[in-house]
């Protein structure tokens, strides 16, 4: 099956398009011309709800749908929500993927995650790898939510002929982050403290694990140019990698983002908290053939991340920009 044309007038669905990576795929479809996008916040559309999300789309008729609406929150919130997290992705799938393939959606874009990739897996991690091992324990109730996902895009495939795709993305950063102090990911849950501690002088700062797991951290503008390269050119049943192929440890991007918010204070690790993985770096050779290419430095993506941070941390209240803060600030 060849990928079908998306012509610059199709109606595209972005589900979750106010999240990290939805967001940024908005910016980048927009300008790439394609500017009939298909919005909906939860607060107007549950897409956990069947019946709502079914209307919707029935109403709507997208040509495509990008599915990165998703409850997501980093290792400790998947950790120790592991039923809330599991229902509600396991909803959301269903309910999108059931009310597409009722209408024949001719093209759906589902994101996984590198999270799905075994414990131990050999490094840089391929396609090939998925299901080789375990898990990793501290949140796999997480990747067991996405497996399904991914399994019902192949199945799809399989029995309606649906050139339906799936993308693996590695973690991910950048404007639109979630800030929350616990249930953030790394790269945020780090700037934010790091932040404060550099306002308020405090002698130190604790990173949570022993600062030794490697991650790869992809720009969301990557990732959304990724998505419309996908969109465009890719059209198989097997998931593709998205990310940098470079990795850090928690430890040097800790000490970069200390440099980046000019914290001058100690920095300690938490052995309390968990690890989570050893070691996750993608190999991106399926998605590089393709001719996308990551091009945001992770250096300069951090700073870039940050400025877009401040910026967002001035505005009023009522149009705070940064999630997480509304919460507990
Ligand atoms: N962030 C990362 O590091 C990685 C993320 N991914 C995957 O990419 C996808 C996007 O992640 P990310 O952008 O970080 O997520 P965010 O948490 O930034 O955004 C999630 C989005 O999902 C929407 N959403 C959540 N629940 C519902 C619901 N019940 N009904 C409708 N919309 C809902 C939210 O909408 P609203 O704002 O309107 O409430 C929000 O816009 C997810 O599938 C995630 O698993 C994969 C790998 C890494
Ligand atoms: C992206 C992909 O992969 C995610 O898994 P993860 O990469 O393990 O998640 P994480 O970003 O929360 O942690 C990365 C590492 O960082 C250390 N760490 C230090 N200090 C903080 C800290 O302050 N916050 C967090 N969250 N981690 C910290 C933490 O101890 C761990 O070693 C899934 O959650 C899932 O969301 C998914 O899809």
């Amino acid at each position: 099956m060849r990928a079908p044309e998306l012509t610059p007038d199709a109606r595209i669905f972005v589900a979750g398009h106010r999240g990290l990576a939805g967001s940024a795929l908005c910016r980048r479809l927009r300008a790439a011309g394609y500017e009939n996008l298909v919005l909906a916040e939860s607060s107007e559309v549950d897409l956990r709800a069947r019946g709502a999300t079914a209307r919707f789309l029935a109403d709507n008729a997208p040509a495509a749908i990008v599915l990165c609406a998703a409850r997501g929150g980093g290792i400790a919130a998947e950790a120790a929500q592991p039923a809330d997290f599991l229902s509600d992705n396991l909803r959301i799938q269903l309910s999108v993927l059931d009310a597409a393939r009722a209408l024949r959606v001719p093209r759906l874009l589902f994101l996984g995650s590198s999270r799905l990739y075994p414990r131990e897996s050999r490094q840089p991690i391929r396609e090939t790898s998925l299901l080789s091992g375990p898990l990793e324990p501290a949140n796999h109730t997480y990747a067991i939510g996405k497996f399904a996902g991914m399994a019902q895009v192949r199945a799809v495939r399989e029995q309606d002929g649906l050139p339906w795709i799936t993308a693996l993305p590695t973690n991910l950063y950048g404007p639109g982050d979630n800030f929350h102090p616990t249930d953030s990911h790394v790269l945020a849950g780090l700037m934010r403290r790091f932040h404060e501690a550099a306002q308020t002088g405090a002698e130190s700062v604790a990173v949570w694990g022993t600062g030794t797991p490697r991650r790869e951290f992809l720009h969301a503008d990557d990732l959304a140019d990724a998505c419309i390269t996908l969109l465009s050119h890719y059209d198989r049943a097997e998931p593709v990698n998205v990310g940098t192929g470079r990795d850090i440890s928690i430890a040097d991007l800790a000490r970069m983002i200390a440099d980046t918010v000019g914290y001058q204070g100690g920095i300690t690790f938490d052995p309390s908290r968990p690890d989570g993985t050893p070691r996750r770096v993608l190999d991106i050779g399926v998605l590089t053939a393709l001719g996308w290419a990551p091009r945001i430095r992770l250096r300069a993506g951090v700073a870039s991340t940050y400025q877009w941070y401040l910026n967002s941390l001035a505005l009023p209240r009522p149009r705070m920009a940064v999630r997480g803060h509304e919460v507990v600030r």
